[in-house]
C-alpha cells in the first residue's frame, strides 16, 4: 500500500485541484478512461466544436430571409470529426504528460474502489492491482449515460468499450451514448436521437444540420422539458421546423432489418408507429458514478439518486474525504463542477482551521442549450415561482422589436415568411424575465435566440447580486444597435411591472 497527503479520484475538474499550492504534497491522482475526463473528451467542448459548423450551416440555409445567396450543402463529417478531435486530443496527451512528469504527482491509470476508509484499490491497465490511501481522499469520478432497457437493444451492434487512458474509437455500431457518437467513421444517414435533453437537443441540431435526416422521441410533452414551459414549447416548434420531433412519445422495442435498424414506437397519433434508421443515439440521462465505488465501504453516504451526499464545504460523510462535480452534484455542469473543485482545493488547505473554509455556492447556476435556437436559463422557471408563492412580475420581449433584430429579419424566421410556423403557431425569439414584487430583485431569466448563452450574462450578475431591479437598466448605456438591447428593454419592462 501506498500512503499520499492527497488522493484524487478522477481527472475532469478533480484534475485541476493539483496546482502548484501543492507542490510539497505527495499527491495520486487515478483516472480508468482517457485522462482529462467528460467535458473535453466527450462532453461539453468536443459538443460545441461540431455546434458551431451546425450553426455556420444553418446560417447559410437561411441567408434567402436576408435577400443574399447562399445555401447550405451538409457537412464532410470526417473533416469536422478530424478537426474537432486533431485539436483535443494532442491537448489531453500534452495533459496527461504533464502530470506524469511531476516528481510529487503519480498518476495511476486504472478503476479505483474503496476498500476502507480512506483506501482504495486500483485495477491497473496492466492487469495488476494496487492500494493506495490518502490522507484527504477526493471523489471527482463524475457520471455516465444512462443505457435503457429497451427490447431488442442486446441485439443489436454496440460501441465499443473504450480502451482505458486513449481517445475513445467507437467504429461502426447500431447505437452509440454521447460518449462514442462524436468520433463514428461516418455520418449517418439516418438517426433517431432517444430522449430531448441538453444532449439530445444538442445533437439532433449537430446531425440534422450537417445533413441527417433526424427523429428525436421524447417521453414528455415538449423537449427540453426541465425549462421555463414556454421557452420549451417554443424551442420545441423550432425544432419540429428542423427535424422529425416525437414527444409524449416510447421507444417500446427495436429490431434489426437488412437495411437497418427499426423502431417501434408508441405515444399520440403523431408520434406512434415505425421508423426505420442507420443508428440510434441514447440521450435519456446521465448517472453519477457513486454506484460504483463501493463507497459503503468508506463510510461515504450516497442518496436515493446515487449522488454522493456533500456538506456546503464539499465534504462527505467520512471524514477526510470530500466530493465534487457530477458525481455529488444536482447541477451536473463543468462550471458547477469547477466551482466545487475551486472550493475543495481552498478547504483542502484549512483543514486543520475550518472557520477559513469556505462554502460553495448553488444558488444560481446558470445553463444553456447550444441548439438552434440557443436557450439560456437561470433562476426559476415561472412555474417554480409560482408554486412557491412568488407575487410575479413579468418582463418580456423579443428579438424582432430590437434593431438587431431588423437586421437579422428576426419576424420572418417561420415558413410562412412571418413568425408562424406550419401550424399557424408563433415563433419567436425572447427574453423573458421574472421578478419577485415582494423584494423588488430578478428571481429567473430565460432567453431563446441567437447568443442567448451570451446575451444572459448580464442577468446572471443581476441574479448572483441580488442587484434590485428599480433603475438597472438605466443606471449604464448599452450599446446601439446592438442585440444586448432585448436584454435591456426586457429589464425595463419587468421595471414597469414591478411598479405596478
Ligand atoms: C455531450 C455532453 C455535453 C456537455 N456539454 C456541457 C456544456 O456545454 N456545459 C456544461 O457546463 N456542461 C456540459 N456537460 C456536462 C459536463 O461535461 C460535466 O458536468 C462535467 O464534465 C463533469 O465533470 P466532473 O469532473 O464531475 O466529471 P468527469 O469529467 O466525468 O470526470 C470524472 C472522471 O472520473 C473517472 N472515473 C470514474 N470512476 C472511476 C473509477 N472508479 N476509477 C478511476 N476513475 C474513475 C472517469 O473516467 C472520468 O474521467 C456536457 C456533458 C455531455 C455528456
Ligand atoms: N449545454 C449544456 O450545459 C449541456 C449539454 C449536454 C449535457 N449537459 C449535462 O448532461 C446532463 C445529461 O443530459 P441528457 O440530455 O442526457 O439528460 P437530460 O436529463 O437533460 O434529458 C433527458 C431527456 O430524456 C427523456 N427521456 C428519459 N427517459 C426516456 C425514455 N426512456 N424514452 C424517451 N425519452 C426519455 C427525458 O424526458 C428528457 O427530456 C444534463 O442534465 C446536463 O447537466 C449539459
Amino acid at each position: 500500500m501506498t500512503h499520499y497527503d492527497l488522493v484524487v479520484l478522477g481527472t475532469g475538474s478533480g484534475n485541476t485541484i493539483v496546482n502548484r499550492t501543492f507542490a510539497d504534497w505527495s499527491c495520486a491522482i487515478i483516472e480508468r478512461r482517457t485522462f482529462g475526463g467528460t467535458c473535453i473528451n466527450r462532453g461539453c467542448i468536443p459538443s460545441k466544436m461540431f455546434a458551431h459548423p451546425a450553426t455556420v450551416l444553418d446560417e447559410a440555409a437561411e441567408g434567402g430571409r436576408l435577400g443574399v445567396r447562399t445555401t447550405a450543402n451538409g457537412a464532410d463529417w470526417p473533416a469536422v470529426r478530424d478537426r474537432v478531435f486533431g485539436r483535443i486530443d494532442p491537448d489531453v496527451e500534452d495533459a496527461a504528460a504533464f502530470r506524469e512528469g511531476q516528481d510529487h504527482v503519480t498518476v495511476y491509470a486504472g478503476e479505483a474502489r474503496f476498500t476502507a476508509p480512506r483506501t482504495l484499490s486500483v485495477q491497473l491497465e496492466s492487469g495488476e492491482t494496487v492500494e493506495v490511501s490518502g490522507d484527504q481522499v477526493v471523489i471527482a469520478a463524475g457520471s455516465r449515460p444512462v443505457v435503457p432497457p429497451i427490447e431488442g437493444l442486446d441485439t443489436l451492434r454496440a460501441p465499443a468499450t473504450a480502451p482505458p487512458m486513449r481517445p475513445d474509437d467507437p467504429g461502426a455500431a447500431d447505437w452509440y451514448t454521447s460518449d462514442e457518437v462524436m468520433r463514428i467513421p461516418e455520418l449517418p444517414r439516418r438517426l433517431a436521437v432517444l430522449g430531448g435533453g441538453y444532449v439530445g437537443v444538442e445533437l439532433a441540431h449537430v446531425f440534422a444540420a450537417y445533413g441527417s435526416q433526424v427523429t428525436q422521441v421524447d417521453v414528455a410533452d415538449t423537449l427540453i422539458s426541465n425549462q421555463d414551459a414556454e421557452v420549451a414549447t417554443m424551442f420545441t416548434r423550432f425544432a419540429r421546423e428542423q427535424w422529425d420531433v416525437r414527444t409524449g412519445t416510447s421507444l417500446e422495442r427495436v429490431e434489426k432489418t437488412d437495411s437497418g435498424v427499426v423502431l417501434h414506437l408508441s405515444g399520440d397519433q403523431a408520434g406512434s408507429g415505425t421508423v426505420e434508421v442507420d443508428a440510434l443515439l441514447l440521450a435519456v440521462g446521465r448517472k453519477p458514478n457513486g454506484d460504483r465505488l463501493d463507497v459503503e465501504k468508506a463510510g461515504v453516504e450516497v442518496d436515493d439518486d446515487g449522488i454522493v451526499v456533500v456538506d456546503e464545504l464539499q465534504r462527505t460523510s467520512a471524514e477526510g474525504v470530500w466530493a465534487l462535480g457530477d458525481v455529488s452534484s444536482h447541477t451536473p455542469l463543468k462550471h458547477s463542477a469547477n466551482h466545487d473543485a475551486r472550493v475543495v482545493k481552498h478547504n483542502l488547505h484549512h483543514v486543520d482551521d475550518p472557520a477559513q473554509m469556505v462554502a460553495a455556492d448553488h444558488e444560481h447556476v446558470p445553463s444553456a442549450v447550444f441548439s438552434h435556437p440557443q436557450v439560456a436559463s437561470v433562476g426559476l422557471t415561472e412555474e417554480q415561482a409560482r408554486e412557491q408563492g412568488i407575487d410575479l412580475a413579468v418582463g418580456r420581449h423579443t428579438y424582432a422589436e430590437i434593431a438587431y433584430g431588423w437586421a437579422m429579419e428576426d419576424d420572418h424566421l417561420g415558413p410562412n415568411g412571418d413568425n408562424t410556423d406550419a401550424q399557424g403557431a408563433d415563433l419567436e425569439h425572447f427574453v423573458k424575465l421574472l421578478g419577485d414584487r415582494a423584494t423588488g430583485r430578478l428571481v429567473g431569466a430565460h432567453l431563446i435566440g441567437p447568443q442567448a448563452s451570451v446575451l444572459i450574462q448580464p442577468l446572471i450578475m443581476a441574479i448572483s447580486q441580488g442587484v434590485e431591479i428599480g433603475g438597472l437598466a438605466r443606471s449604464m448605456y448599452w450599446i446601439h444597435p446592438a442585440l444586448t438591447e432585448v436584454v435591456e428593454n426586457a429589464l425595463l419592462k419587468l421595471e414597469a411591472d414591478l411598479d405596478r
